[in-house]
């Protein structure tokens, strides 16, 4: 049996709904054995971020040798990395490693608006990550910072992506939740030639904490098993809409998704 292995480097969410806790629960709903290297420990509920505890480099570059060396991922996804040194430093392995099937989701600010990356790490991840990455998940906020425009319009959102595709990764997922109201919710892959729409319906809720980790979780763990990313993603789209649709309603302020939902309701995708 040939078993479909995935790395997340990101921070922890005591609540559960986002950060490396998403990832795994997404993981193993698709059938993919998951990793983890932890960059910083949050205190974290659905009201908010009551603490952020990063981790040394140290500690960050031997979790990621102790995963390469052993069990060797097939894909590897990196979230909250909090400062340029975490990022530099995933960056080198990654290279070290010769890693290809990278999904980097550039977390910046929780829903509740509180910062998950020091404001000078942006660079960082412009010159040092951004280029080895296959996927690049930016929500509409994080596309406007990594591109320093404002993104209003379909065409604005087709400009971003041409820019960020300039930035380096091979495809560029810029998604939807934080467009203006709508009937349906549209993200956007480029692959520096074509575009491509995944079309959700539009779930009227405020239990989105966790929506664009749990998104680029799926990717990768589709990715893992050899999909294409095309195939990943309308897959994960899939996963995520189900994950809002059939929400689970916990919590006193933005909760967490169902990341069982996909699994539970017997959804296929092809
Ligand atoms: N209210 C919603 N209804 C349906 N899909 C949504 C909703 N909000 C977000 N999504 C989907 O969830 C995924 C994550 O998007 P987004 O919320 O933009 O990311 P992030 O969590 O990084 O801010 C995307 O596939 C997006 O289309
Ligand atoms: C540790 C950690 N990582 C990432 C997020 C972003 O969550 P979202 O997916 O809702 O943007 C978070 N709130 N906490």
């Amino acid at each position: 049996m040939t078993v479909s292995r995935a790395l997340t480097i990101a921070g922890s969410d005591s609540g559960g709904g986002a950060g490396i806790q998403a990832d795994l629960k997404t993981f193993q709903e698709l059938g993919v054995f998951g990793m983890t290297a932890i960059t910083a420990v949050t205190a974290q509920n659905t009201l908010g971020v009551q603490g952020v505890y990063p981790l040394t480099i140290e500690a960050l570059k031997t979790q990621i040798d102790s995963v390469a060396v052993d069990l060797q991922p097939n894909a590897v996804k990196t979230g909250m990395l909090f400062n340029a040194e975490m990022i530099q430093l995933v960056a080198e392995r990654i290279r070290y490693y010769n890693w290809e099937n990278i999904i980097v989701d550039p977390v910046m600010i929780a829903k509740g608006g509180q910062s998950l990356l020091q404001e000078e790490a942006v660079e960082a991840l412009i010159t040092s990550l951004m280029p080895l990455a296959k996927v690049i998940t930016p929500n509409i906020p994080e596309a406007e910072v990594l591109t320093g425009m404002k993104i209003q319009t379909f065409e604005q959102k087709k400009e971003a992506a041409k820019k960020l595709f300039d930035l380096g990764a091979t495809f560029v997922m810029i998604k939807g939740g934080h467009d203006p109201n709508g009937e349906v919710v549209i993200d956007l892959l480029y692959d520096g030639q074509r575009f491509d729409t995944f079309e959700g319906v539009r779930k009227e809720t405020k239990h989105t904490h966790g929506t664009g980790c749990t998104f680029a979780a799926a990717i990768t763990a589709e990715m893992s098993k050899g999909k294409s990313v095309r195939e990943a993603v309308k897959t994960a789209k899939a996963f995520i809409q189900a994950a809002i649709e059939d929400q689970l309603g916990i919590g006193g302020g933005h909760g967490p998704t169902n990341h069982w939902a996909f699994k539970k309701n017997n959804i296929t995708t092809v």
